[in-house]
């Protein structure tokens, strides 16, 4: 199954625009599980089971392991998500940018080593960077547009013919880039505006939104920006606030009953302001 018909399905059976971030910090990890030989996978591996019913999708960040020579572990992670939640799309955040050759490189990396669903990346290279992604026809590209940090502004909201950049970014991508309908953006809950504006110019791709959550997003006004005219169209992704809940000591709520708690309030809160969900 392609990766949009996939986030498709999974938007629909769980009732939810919500993906859940992996960014495993150890240094955040309840202090029974840090010393454990294989911690990242064991928390991660919680996190998915509390949360897999309430998500649209699952976004590893590579460097998180990778910083820690735990890529073995994030391949583990992948095949569990894979066996035991095969219809939650994995989406590896990874960034890459590079020229073709290298390119087919980072492709197969994501796609044959992690088997993701799809990876993010960046456009500035231009099409021949891109391209290697796109032949893995059933999986996804997913293209940074207008970042959630501030620092994003930088470079994506400079003027270029009249137009800021990141709008000639999501122009190229619907136009020209989109060809086998395999293509996503990435557009920071923090600039709702610039939502918006991406909205109109791309129709009903879909986007994955960082910035709700730890990076403060505002939720009713992110969905209201994003959402497609049947109330889908978005993965509206938090990685911090859900990991690393506070888990309510007194209830004896454990980091993950926490997480799940968390995930769950998010993605109502989300559904609040869609036309067609159950809330
Ligand atoms: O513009 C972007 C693109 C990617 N990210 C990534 O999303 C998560 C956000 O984590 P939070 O803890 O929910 O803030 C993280 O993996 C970033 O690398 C982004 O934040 N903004």
């Amino acid at each position: 199954m392609s990766f949009i018909n996939k986030l498709s399905a999974a938007w629909a059976t769980n009732n939810s625009l919500l993906c859940v971030g992996l960014d495993p910090d150890i240094t955040k990890f309840p202090p029974h599980l840090r010393n454990q030989p294989a911690a990242i996978f064991t928390f991660c591996k919680a996190i998915i089971d509390a949360t897999a019913d309430t998500a649209c999708a699952f976004k590893p960040q590579i460097a998180y392991f990778s910083a820690l020579r735990a890529e073995d572990q994030l391949e583990a992670i992948c095949d569990y998500i894979r066996n035991a939640h095969p219809t939650i799309p994995i989406v590896l955040d990874a960034k890459r940018g590079d020229i073709g050759a290298t390119a087919e490189q980072y492709a197969r990396e994501a796609f044959e080593r992690y088997g993701a669903d799809a990876v993010t990346m960046s456009p500035y290279m231009g099409w021949d960077s891109v391209a290697p992604y796109l032949e893995w026809k059933n999986r996804g590209a997913i293209i940074l547009c207008r970042t959630s940090n501030p620092g994003g502004s930088d470079l994506q909201f400079l003027t270029v013919e009249g137009k800021p950049l990141y709008q000639h970014v999501a122009r190229l991508v619907a136009d020209k880039w989109n060809t086998n309908g395999q293509c996503a953006l990435v557009v920071g809950a923090t600039f709702p505006e610039e939502l918006a504006q991406v909205r109109n110019i791309i129709g009903d791709m879909p986007l994955l939104v960082p910035g709700i959550g730890a990076q403060g997003g505002d939720i009713q006004a992110t969905v209201n920006a994003g959402k497609t005219a049947n109330g889908t169209g978005m993965m509206i992704n938090s990685s911090r606030a859900i990991l690393y809940a506070k888990p309510d000591e007194a209830a004896g709520e454990d980091f993950a009953a926490a997480a799940r708690r968390v995930a769950l309030e998010t993605r109502d809160a989300i559904n609040r302001f869609r036309v067609g969900a159950v809330v």
